[in-house]
This record gives C-alpha cells, sequence and structure tokens, in this order.
C-alpha cells in the first residue's frame, strides 16, 4: 500500500522508457567512441570489427577463415582490427615480442572458456597466470620432454599395429574410407594409451566405434567455447542458451562432462589397480603423474584428473590434423610422395629403418622431415590466433605502439605464408624449402613457425606429437598405396581447430620398385 504511489503504472512505463533510452544512449556512445575515439581507431579492418567484438564471436564460431587467417591480411596488411580492442598481426617479426621472454605478455580472457575447473589450480592450457603456470610447467615437464616420450614408444607402436591391421582389412576389402576420421582414432587411441592407462586405446582403432562420442565432440564443442568470451559480458548466458538450440551443442556438452567423468574414472581405476597389487603400466604418464602426487605436496590426485583431461583436447585432434595435412598434401603431389617414398625404402634397404620403425631412427631421414613441417606450416592444427594481454605500461610491436590491455593475436595460418620469410611461393606446398637455401634460411623458417606456439608457452606436448607422426607415416607408405577417390579437394573448417573432412582413398598393398 505504501509503494503504491510509487509503482503507479505511468511511472513504471516512464522508468523502462528511462532504461530504454539510456541503453541505446550508451550503445550509441560506445559504437562512436570504438570508432572514432578509440586507441585503435587508426587500425585497418572491417567495419563491424571496429564497432563490436560480435563480428570476430561470429568469425570463430562459424569457422570463416578468410576472416582471421590469411585473406584478411591480404586485405588489409600486418595489422587488422579484428574487434574494438583486437588487433590480430601477421609480421613475422612480432613473434619474439608477443611470445618471447622480453616482456610478460598474459593470456586473454580467450583461455577462460576451457577451464573445467577440475582442481584449484588449472592445467597449463587455460592457466592465466604466469607465476602458477611456471610452477605447473616446472612440475610436469619432464613427463613430455622427449627422452621421457620415447619410453611411450610401445604404446605408440601398439595404435600402429593396430591401424596398420586396420589398412590390411581395407586393402583386402577395396572399402573407400575417410583418412582424417581414421587418423583422428590413431592421435586418440594414443591418448587413451599413455594418459588414461587403456593398452591399445581407447578402442577407437579396433572397435571402429567413437565410446562416448568424443571425436564428434571436437567437432562441434570448442567451437561455441571458443567463441563465448567474444560475446559482450551481459550475454554470455543468454549466447549459451541460444547455441544449447543446436543438438549437436548439446551433446558437445554432455560430452564435455563425460571427458570430465571419464578422466576421474582412469585415475580411480588406476589407483585401484595399484592398491590391488595389479600389474600396471609404469610408463605410461598417468603413472608417472600418480609419482609425483606422492612426491610434491602442491599437485594432488585433482591436478592428475586435470591433466588427462585437458590432454584429450590438447593432443588429440591437434596431431591428427597435422598428421592428415601431410597425408593430403604428399597424395595431390604425386612428385614430392614418390621422393619421399623412395627415402623411405632406401632407409629400410640399408637398413637403417626397421619394423616397428624406431623414432630415433625415422628422424634421421631429411625429406621426411621436410615434409613434415610443410605440412605442418601449410596447414596450422588451430585455425584461430593465441590471443595475449598487452602488459600495462603498453608496447611497441614492429614499431606500432599498444597500450596496456589491448588484445594482440598472432595466427600461424597468416604468419607461416609470409612470403619474407618462408618464400615467394609460400602458398604451396614445397618440402623443398626447407633445405634450398641451406640451413640459415631453415633455421629461419623454424623460428617463425607458429603452429606448436612460442616461447614459454609452447606446446609441451609437441615430442609426442612428433613421435606419433615420425613412426606412422613411414610405417603406411611403405607398404599401402593409396588414392584420392577422384583426386577430389578435402573440405576445412576453420574455427578454433582447422578441422579436415571427406579425405576419401582407397588403399591397397604398396608393389614396391625392387
Ligand atoms: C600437431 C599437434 C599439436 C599442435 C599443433 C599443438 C599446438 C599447441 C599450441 C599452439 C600451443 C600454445 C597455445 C598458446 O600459446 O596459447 C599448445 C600448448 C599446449 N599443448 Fe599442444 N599442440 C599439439 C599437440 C599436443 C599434444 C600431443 C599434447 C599433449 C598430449 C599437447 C598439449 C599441450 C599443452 C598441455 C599445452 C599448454 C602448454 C603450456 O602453456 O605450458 N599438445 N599446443
Amino acid at each position: 500500500m505504501l509503494l503504491s504511489p510509487l509503482l503507479s503504472q505511468d511511472k513504471i512505463v516512464l522508468g523502462c522508457e528511462v532504461l530504454a533510452a539510456s541503453f541505446v544512449a550508451y550503445l550509441v556512445g560506445l559504437v562512436i567512441y570504438n570508432r572514432y575515439f578509440h586507441p585503435l581507431k587508426d587500425f585497418p579492418g572491417p567495419f563491424w570489427a571496429s564497432i563490436t567484438t560480435l563480428w570476430y564471436c561470429r568469425a570463430v564460431r562459424c569457422g570463416r577463415g578468410q576472416d582471421h587467417q590469411l585473406p584478411i591480411h591480404k586485405k588489409y596488411g600486418y595489422f587488422v582490427r579484428l574487434a574494438p580492442n583486437l588487433v590480430q598481426i601477421s609480421d613475422p617479426a612480432a613473434i619474439e615480442t608477443i611470445y618471447g621472454p622480453k616482456h610478460e605478455f598474459i593470456k586473454g580472457e580467450f583461455y577462460k572458456g576451457f577451464d573445467p575447473k577440475i582442481s584449484k589450480r588449472q592445467d597449463n592450457f587455460t592457466e592465466q597466470n604466469e607465476a602458477a603456470h611456471a610452477r605447473r610447467r616446472r612440475t610436469v615437464a619432464h613427463l613430455y620432454t622427449q627422452a621421457a616420450v620415447l619410453e611411450y614408444e610401445p604404446s605408440v607402436d601398439r595404435c600402429i599395429a593396430l591401424f596398420y591391421k586396420r589398412m590390411e582389412e581395407f586393402a583386402e576389402s577395396g572399402a573407400v574410407i575417410d583418412m582424417s576420421i581414421w587418423l583422428r582414432k590413431y592421435t586418440f587411441d594414443i591418448i587413451g594409451e599413455i594418459f588414461y592407462g587403456r593398452e591399445g586405446g581407447f578402442g577407437f582403432i579396433r572397435d571402429n566405434v567413437d565410446y562416448n562420442n568424443w571425436c564428434h565432440l571436437m567437432d562441434v564443442m570448442p567451437n561455441p567455447v571458443a567463441a563465448i568470451t567474444y560475446v559482450p559480458y551481459g550475454l554470455r548466458n543468454l549466447y549459451f542458451m541460444f547455441q544449447m538450440l543446436y543438438p549437436e551443442t548439446r551433446a558437445g556438452a554432455k560430452g564435455f562432462f563425460t571427458v570430465i567423468d571419464q578422466s576421474h574414472a582412469a585415475v580411480k581405476q588406476r589407483l585401484d589397480d595399484m592398491a590391488a597389487g595389479k600389474p600396471v603400466n609404469r610408463h605410461d604418464v598417468l603413472s608417472k603423474l600418480l609419482d609425483i602426487v606422492n612426491e610434491k605436496g602442491d599437485f594432488g590426485i585433482l591436478d592428475v584428473t586435470t591433466e588427462i583431461w585437458a590432454m584429450i583436447w590438447a593432443g588429440s585432434d591437434t596431431t591428427s590434423i597435422a598428421l592428415c595435412s601431410i597425408f593430403y598434401y604428399l597424395h595431390k603431389n604425386p612428385s614430392t610422395l614418390a621422393k619421399l617414398l623412395d627415402e623411405i625404402d632406401t632407409a629400410f634397404a640399408d637398413g637403417t629403418l626397421k619394423t616397428p620403425i624406431r623414432f630415433n631412427d625415422a628422424i634421421k631421414l631429411p625429406y621426411l622431415h621436410a615434409v613434415v613441417r610443410e605440412g605442418m606450416r601449410i596447414h596450422g592444427s588451430l585455425g584461430t590466433g593465441l590471443p595475449r594481454i598487452v602488459p600495462s605500461g603498453g608496447v611497441e610491436i614492429c614499431g606500432k605502439y599498444f597500450a596496456g590491455g589491448t588484445e594482440v593475436i598472432m595466427n600461424a595460418n597468416a604468419v607461416q605464408f609470409d612470403k619474407g620469410v618462408f618464400g615467394e611461393d609460400s602458398e604451396s606446398f614445397v618440402p623443398e624449402r626447407w633445405f634450398r637455401d641451406g640451413e640459415r634460411a631453415a633455421a629461419n623458417m623454424e623460428r617463425h613457425m607458429l603452429q606448436f606456439g612460442y616461447g614459454k608457452r609452447i606446446c609441451i606436448g609437441r615430442h609426442i606429437t612428433n613421435t606419433e607422426m615420425y613412426k606412422l607415416l613411414p610405417t603406411i607408405l611403405h607398404d599401402f598405396e593409396f588414392e584420392l577417390v577422384g583426386n577430389k579437394e578435402w573440405k576445412t573448417w576453420q574455427g578454433w581447430f582447422h578441422q579436415q573432412s571427406d579425405v576419401n582413398v582407397t588403399v591397397k598393398r604398396r608393389v614396391r620398385r625392387t
């Protein structure tokens, strides 16, 4: 009763009108500020990108490579404003400034979307606090060195044997297979072997089943997650609810929690087996992570779960995309394939390679090395770039000043095409570039590859990837002949992951030259 004069209908309507008018005035003011007064106003880029983060959000969510890979830089140059407070830079000279040790650029808010919140400590990939990251990375780094990874070689061999058996069956049946799918099963199974304690992997290759829908999850979940931090703050719940209207996002969200459950279950299983005195693989990462729990006070069981959870996301699709790129470009370029086969056959003939192929032997093949580098250069596994925040005080990057708090990004799929570093033919698949101009030029290209990131946040799992690739490729290429059906182009998706599909091939037993 007392409040009724305050809540008269007229006053409520007036209040709503004032609120709506203020909101519209705020939006108009923001647009004018972003476009004409923002410190980044002079950087070139699309109009809509200069006034709202939703433009870049759409680019990531919808896998629009033309908006954040090489084409956008062809249009606007080395610096492109992709959102009001975000500039993407493709000048290779900026890598050292942004990702190198000289300045303290921290990871952008983008990474928050990937935090599973399993433990109070985040995984290395999502951790934004540099000191916390350094502590965690020091704690686990010894599990990921090349020497440590070689201890997991028998696990990789088991998955290769399963893959090989499948290829034999396909050669026998004459079936058409999508190689992008089978390479994905291979990399998932290896994560299953070395992080989840499953001998023979998750069974993706063995049973030809996408258990828990994890492969499907990788197709559908990273895109909304990678885009969400570019939705204006107040609209994120709405965006999330809207995304849930898509059945595939609902499946992805469910899968997100299944991965967490399965990660808890894998750790529990290993602890139970150890307590029961059952034989377990003491050489896999899971065992070694549990050893750390016993040795260090600040790394608990939930940190083990977090670590193996992260590897499903970080270690499976990334590697299969790289493998698929190498495989596809080899089969699109028969003369390159022929040269590589020559090298592999000679290595088998002179005893450099033997079955099962050792990583340390395969790495000695120079042409294979060039093919691997080139496949990863021309098609980066991550479709979008790696966001960083300019430290307070501001930093000059390649002659342009950026105020503290500005977000900057470099995208491997733009940088790795730079003609100054990689040559005039940088848009073509040419493995020869890795030795044609001598060691200094090759080292210079290597320094400007962003495929695995750079500096202290560089990919910790890259030796696992290399081991998987250098062992599988010569094994299958030596014994099987693949033909791209109709020599068709693949399909690609340019969101957070740079997935390929429709790499359809037939498989035959290879008739080798004598
Ligand atoms: C071709 C394969 C791979 C590619 C292209 C790749 C790419 C990357 C990139 C670009 C980063 C840096 C992210 C950033 O700076 O924001 C990164 C970090 C990371 N990667 Fe990979 N990755 C691959 C394979 C793997 C594998 C096999 C694993 C583990 C099994 C792994 C685990 C990680 C982790 C844990 C980080 C965070 C490292 C840190 O910040 O300390 N990656 N990866």
